[in-house]
């Protein structure tokens, strides 16, 4: 990812690392309540959760039929499980692998590759916790492009494994982002013609931006009282993510609250994002999320963060604004959103809105009534 994505991301306050594996009773520090942040641990029972889509043609009638599934889910959850994506089992592995050995190195060696101040890269607690009273139960990596000199902070020697691994499933996911880029856009009867931006000239799809999140979330001696990720919505196109056999994952729906998607053995989870909302003009909103904790088992996922090319402005799809559906969002590049998320978090999306459409439509989380976090 380019630089200008870097510059976008300043957080408003460092923090102590706490070394979240050796505590046997939360601090005050990392203990929610319901008055910190509009925190709610309540999650809802009997609920179906997000679908399950087979992306195998053979397994599906015809292509038309993933379409309306895809369509389906995205309205209506914003959010999806994949399976015969074509990511193999053993890349999966790999990569639990590869982050399962980082987060397990010493706080002072993962320190070495700490994010810096201004940086979007490397070691460190989540980015939006500035936005938050209370600590998360949580440490991430992100990673963009080639990791090798974070890898080279950490290990000294000996990284190539982990370099390769973290390569060769940015450059698969990087393929299946795109692909399911243009399902999704397909739902909404959207062609390659209708997207100058993401085709080249050989009608191949135009690589885009991303970053390679690692998330860890050691047990935790009080989850009931903890938050491993507080509740958001991704920046990007769409999110792919992977993680292991704990769940912890909770997807919000209107009406039902809280729900858990649970861990489906060689499964992934797809999220629509914040851009995919403003390209879709709303049709689509980005999924509310968050990641709780586990008293006994270690929580680790993977997110791969897709967004457009670097300097493309997006903004409603010209093919889904009419004089009914005027565009709700104005233009935005990557960097410039994630700026904007950066300083405004939850508000970002409405902070780039144009007008309150005729429908009486509103954003997302303004919908929901629920504050982030
Ligand atoms: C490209 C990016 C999206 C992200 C900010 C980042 O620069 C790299 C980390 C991403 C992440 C992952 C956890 C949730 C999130 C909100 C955060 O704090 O860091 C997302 C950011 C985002 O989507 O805005
Ligand atoms: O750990 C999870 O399940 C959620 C991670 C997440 O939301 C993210 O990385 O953006
Ligand atoms: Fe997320």
């Amino acid at each position: 990812m380019p630089s200008r994505i870097s510059d976008s991301c300043r957080p408003h306050h460092s923090q102590k690392h706490f070394d979240l594996n050796s505590i046997k009773e939360l601090p005050e520090s990392h203990a929610w309540t319901s008055s910190n942040d509009h925190y709610t641990q309540e999650n809802s029972c009997n609920f179906e959760s997000i679908p399950v889509i087979d992306l195998d043609n053979n397994n599906n009638n015809n292509n038309n039929n993933i379409l309306d599934h895809i369509g389906h889910a995205c309205k209506k959850w914003g959010a999806f499980q994949i399976i015969n994506h074509s990511i193999s089992e053993k890349l999966l592995q790999d990569i639990e692998v590869a982050g399962k050995t980082l987060f397990s190195l010493p706080m002072q060696q993962k320190l070495k590759a700490a994010r810096s101040p201004d940086g979007v890269t490397g070691y460190g607690a989540a980015r939006i916790s500035s936005f938050f009273s209370k600590l998360m139960w949580f440490e991430g990596f992100t990673i963009v492009g080639s990791p090798i000199e974070h890898a080279r902070q950490l290990w000294l020697k000996d990284y190539n494994k982990f370099c390769e691994v973290i390569e060769e499933y940015e450059k698969e996911m990087e393929k299946l982002a795109g692909r399911l880029m243009w399902l999704i856009l397909g739902s909404l009867g959207i062609t390659k013609d209708d997207v100058k931006w993401a085709v080249g000239p050989k009608g191949e799809t135009k690589e885009g931006c991303a970053a390679l999140q690692l998330n860890s979330y050691p047990a935790c001696p009080d989850p009931g009282r903890a938050m491993g990720l507080a509740a958001h919505t991704d920046s990007t196109i769409l999110t792919i993510l992977h993680q292991n056999n704990t769940s912890g994952l909770q997807v919000y729906q209107e009406g039902n609250g809280w729900i858990t998607v649970p861990p489906i053995p060689g499964a992934l989870v797809v999220n629509i994002g914040d851009l995919l909302h403003i390209l879709s003009n709303g049709s689509y909103p980005s999924v509310l999320h968050r990641a709780v904790v586990n008293r006994t088992r270690y929580r680790l996922s993977v997110a791969y963060l897709y967004g457009p090319p670097s300097g493309v402005r997006v903004s409603p799809l010209s093919k889904l604004v009419d004089h009914r559906h005027p565009p709700l969002y104005r233009a935005v590049t990557w960097s410039e959103y994630l700026g904007t998320k950066a300083k405004y978090f939850d508000k970002a999306l409405s902070s780039v809105r144009l007008c309150v459409p005729l429908n009486g439509f509103t954003d997302a989380k303004d919908h929901k009534g629920v504050q982030v976090g």
